[in-house]
């Protein structure tokens, strides 16, 4: 496959009568990594991946794979492989014929076929019947016609909608080695823990908005677990942190010290050996799923600093 291949997306918007579905959105996915688009349901990721696919023309703004709108590729499948809906399988073709079909569209050779039925681990099950297939395997025959024509870019709309742990699992490490092959992934979901773990990167839409843009670990590191503390001298226990190299400290408006990066034992050390009294100490949990619905409740709508696509 050409690696590289940057997916841009530039004031994207999309007005279905009045209403904008798409509202000037704005982000990027590079290459050689996984991108997870998120929202809930409604929020307008089908129809953002529908404009990069050139299935939908948008009412303003740019939407490009390797600098060039979809439709001015010269040969799209073998530049970006996509799943959008459920594949519609004929009941009683096998997966391979099925493949075939495909290929031949794209005019890729036969053979072209059971490679990408291998590529999803497919093999065993080649001459079955498409009617006897599991969700799983229906899901994993899609990615394979997505793959026909060995693209640098995948496209895929909830891939892991209605698979099991073990499905999540396997599409979590195929999607990781394409990207490590330098391929470009943008996957949407609007569950963020069924992706958390697959993903590098996140763009997550609400209401048509974009309210944020950035990396997976950028994330965690801003929402952080910390530790709330209850001490005796809130201002000397930091100063004494700080002194440890523990510098994120901060007393909060009930007089507690949160403080991150640093484990509880670590900072009752500290306060034990600098004379500091501890009354009581938690450790806050950071559930980022709950991170994403409140991004998502429709009051957050602001990229964070230092990414662009907030209206100019
Ligand atoms: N063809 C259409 N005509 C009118 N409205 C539409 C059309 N397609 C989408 N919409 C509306 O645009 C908004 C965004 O829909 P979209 O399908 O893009 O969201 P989504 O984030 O993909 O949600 P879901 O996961 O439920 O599909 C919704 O309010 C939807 O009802």
């Amino acid at each position: 496959m050409a690696a590289g291949v940057y997916l841009e997306v530039h004031g994207l918007t999309k007005k279905f009568g009045s209403v904008p579905a798409v509202d000037y959105v704005s982000f990027v996915v590079p290459p050689g990594s996984v991108t997870g688009f998120l929202g809930p349901n409604g929020a307008g990721k089908t129809t953002t991946l529908r404009m990069l696919l050139g299935l939908v023309t948008p009412s303003a703004g740019t939407a490009t794979i390797g600098g060039r709108p979809f439709r001015q590729l010269d040969r799209p499948a073998n530049v970006v492989g996509a799943v959008l809906d459920s594949l519609s399988l004929h009941p009683k073709r096998t997966a391979l014929s099925h493949l075939k079909i495909f290929a031949s569209a794209i005019g890729e050779p036969d053979s072209r076929a059971q490679q990408a039925l291998s590529l999803v681990g497919l093999d065993d099950v080649a001459r079955r019947r498409a009617d006897t297939f599991s969700l799983g395997m229906r899901q994993r025959l899609a990615l394979a016609t997505a793959l026909l024509g060995n693209p640098s870019v995948l496209v895929l709309d909830e891939p892991a909608n209605g698979l099991d742990p073990e499905g999540i699992a396997w599409l979590r490490e195929f999607l990781r080695s394409f990207a490590r092959n330098g391929g470009t992934v943008l996957i949407s979901s609007h569950i963020l823990r069924e992706i958390e773990q697959t993903v590098d990167n996140v763009v997550i839409v609400s209401r048509g908005r974009l309210a944020y843009q950035g990396s997976m670990a950028d994330l965690r590191r801003a929402h952080r677990a910390r530790v709330l503390v209850a001490a005796a001298d809130p201002a000397g226990l930091a100063t004494a942190l700080a002194a440890q190299g523990i510098t994120d400290a901060q007393v909060q408006f009930d007089g507690r010290l949160a403080i991150a990066g640093a484990a509880e034992a670590q900072i009752a050390y500290v306060a034990s050996a600098s004379g500091i009294a501890i009354f009581g100490m938690i450790a806050e949990q950071v559930d980022l799923e709950q991170v994403f619905l409140s991004m998502t409740s429709g009051q957050f709508a602001a990229p964070p600093p230092g990414y662009y696509g907030g209206r100019p």
